[in-house]
């Protein structure tokens, strides 16, 4: 079954509101991606792992997937786009700064794209069900690294800068071999597979009881 962005944003509510806290469906998130992330590759140890991060929650999905492949041995890089100060989210910023506390993981900030790498893995946790209008920078070029870079590229929820809810693009995308979607299939992504790559649509623990009066 195919849902809604706005069902998602309703269900995700009502089960933060049940006690299963946002923070808590952050982390199945990030985890449950790891998990198809390394099934794909095999071993990822040692293996240059960039991930971006944008201010909102599908950067937090990206956060909490640094702190796991830090943890299989990758070489974890971070680049948030912004600041720490500007995090919108209390989730999103509190895993920021658990990675603060991990030499294991490089982080970087502000968005200027300068790598003294070559990544073999980039996931893009810029934007997911909360985008809107065309994509300002410093996220445009973030999107715009990741289409020249030639490595396994995984998305988080919904590649940055498709609309998850009409599968329409905005002015520039990234182009992806697996994307992971979370709870249910959202009703745009499915329909540029040239997009998503691999696509699967994950649980992350939220309570069937939070669809009740929303599906
Ligand atoms: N709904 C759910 O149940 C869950 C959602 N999660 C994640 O949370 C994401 C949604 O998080 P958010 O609502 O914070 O939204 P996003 O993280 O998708 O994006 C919001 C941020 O992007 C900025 N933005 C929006 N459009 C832009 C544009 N065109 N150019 C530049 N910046 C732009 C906004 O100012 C805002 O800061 C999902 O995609 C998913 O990855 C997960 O944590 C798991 C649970
Ligand atoms: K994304």
């Amino acid at each position: 079954m195919e849902i809604t962005v706005e069902q998602m944003y309703n269900i995700e509510n009502k089960g933060h509101d049940m006690g299963f806290l946002k923070k808590f469906m952050m982390e199945n998130a990030g985890a449950a991606a790891v998990k198809k992330l390394v099934e794909k590759l095999g071993n990822v140890e040692s293996k240059n792992i960039l991930i971006f991060v944008g201010m909102g929650n599908n950067g937090g999905d990206g956060l909490v997937m640094a702190r796991h492949l830090a943890g299989y041995g990758a070489k974890v890089t971070v680049m948030l786009l912004g600041t720490p100060e500007n995090i919108k989210t209390e989730e999103s910023n509190w895993n920021w700064s658990i990675l603060e506390k991990m030499p294991s993981v490089k982080l970087m900030t502000g968005g200027t794209i300068d790598f003294n790498f070559k990544p073999d893995v980039i996931v893009d946790g810029i934007l997911g069900t909360g985008i809107s209008g065309e994509i300002r920078e410093p996220y445009a070029s973030a999107i715009n690294y990741i289409n020249q870079t030639n490595c396994y590229k995984f998305a988080v929820d919904v590649p940055s800068g498709l609309d998850p809810q009409t599968g329409e693009t905005a002015n520039i995308y990234t182009k992806c071999d697996m994307t992971v979607t979370f709870h249910k299939m959202k009703q745009g992504i499915p329909k540029r597979p040239d997009l998503t790559g691999e696509l699967f649509a994950e649980k992350i623990g939220i309570p069937p009881e939070a669809e009740e009066g929303i599906l």
